[in-house]
């Protein structure tokens, strides 16, 4: 199988040139994303935020690869995603992306470690590096000792940093959030989004995160605001207040 040829401009990892998507259901077609042109950063925590059906899930999909536009140039570290075939798209994906999700996406009879060390076995890492990497992005988000908990054992946000951390141990250099912190109170949902934020910095990360929650705003390296399929501004928010710390529980 053959390696896409990474070759990334400056600072910036992710660009969408005049993208569009529409679906069609019956004879009612409807346009999602309108010519819609942007950069990400590396190193940086970019917010997608806008009303429910405004197209951000959308745009997240067509930007990590996993839906192709309509029309336009999607660019992902610098290789043109169009120009990929199915499996060389997957590789992509395998080899530089990691994804968050809403419902945290955990196997219900693996524990936390387990659920890390799965991915490192498709990429073939040999059995001791992917064990090595997994307890590292466990402790990373605060689980050091939690980590061998099934899903049932751990909390909504503990299982969010587990998800967190299956993505953070392949080391990716684009990171996807879609709507991380959706199933969370206000507290955790801080401590993931800080824990996003952090691996952004620390690890020169590209992190891409989408949310209708506007509590997230604050805690962004960038905004961009969506509406109808367009992107309606672009901003630095304003510092947010000291947010909860992740901690180790006790037991
Ligand atoms: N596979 C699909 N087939 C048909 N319509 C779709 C499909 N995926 C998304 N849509 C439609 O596209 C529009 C945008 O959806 P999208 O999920 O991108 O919005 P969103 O901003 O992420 O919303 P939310 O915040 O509620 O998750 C919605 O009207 C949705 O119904």
């Amino acid at each position: 199988m053959s390696t896409p040829h990474i070759t990334p401009n400056a600072n910036v990892t992710l660009q969408a040139s005049s993208v569009s998507k529409s679906f069609v259901s019956g004879r009612v077609q409807s346009t999602v994303l309108q010519n819609l042109t942007l950069d990400v950063r590396g190193s940086e925590l970019t917010l997608i935020s806008g009303p429910s059906g405004c197209g951000k899930s959308t745009l997240l999909a067509i930007l990590s690869g996993l839906q192709p536009a309509d029309g336009g140039s999607v660019r992902a570290l610098g290789q043109e995603l169009s120009g990929l075939s199915i499996n060389d798209l997957e590789y992509f994906r395998l080899q530089h992306t990691g994804f968050v999700f809403q419902g945290f996406n955990l196997f219900p009879a693996l524990t936390a470690l387990e659920q890390v060390e799965l991915p490192l076995s498709y990429m073939g890492l040999p059995k001791g590096m992917a064990r090595k990497r997994a307890v590292e992005s466990l402790e990373e988000v605060g689980l050091g000792s939690r980590m061998r908990l099934r899903p049932t054992e751990l909390s909504g946000g503990e299982k969010q940093r587990v998800a967190i951390a299956r993505a953070l141990a392949k080391q990716p250099e684009l990171l996807f959030a879609d709507e991380p912190t959706s199933a969370l109170d206000s507290d955790n949902g801080q401590i993931i989004i800080d824990i996003l934020h952090r691996i952004a910095r620390n690890h020169g990360t590209t992190v891409l995160c989408v949310s209708h929650d506007p509590r997230l705003v604050g805690h962004a390296d960038r905004v961009l605001a969506m509406e109808d399929g367009r992107i309606l501004s672009d901003h630095v928010p304003p510092a947010p207040s000291k947010a909860p710390e992740a901690k180790e529980p006790s037991a």
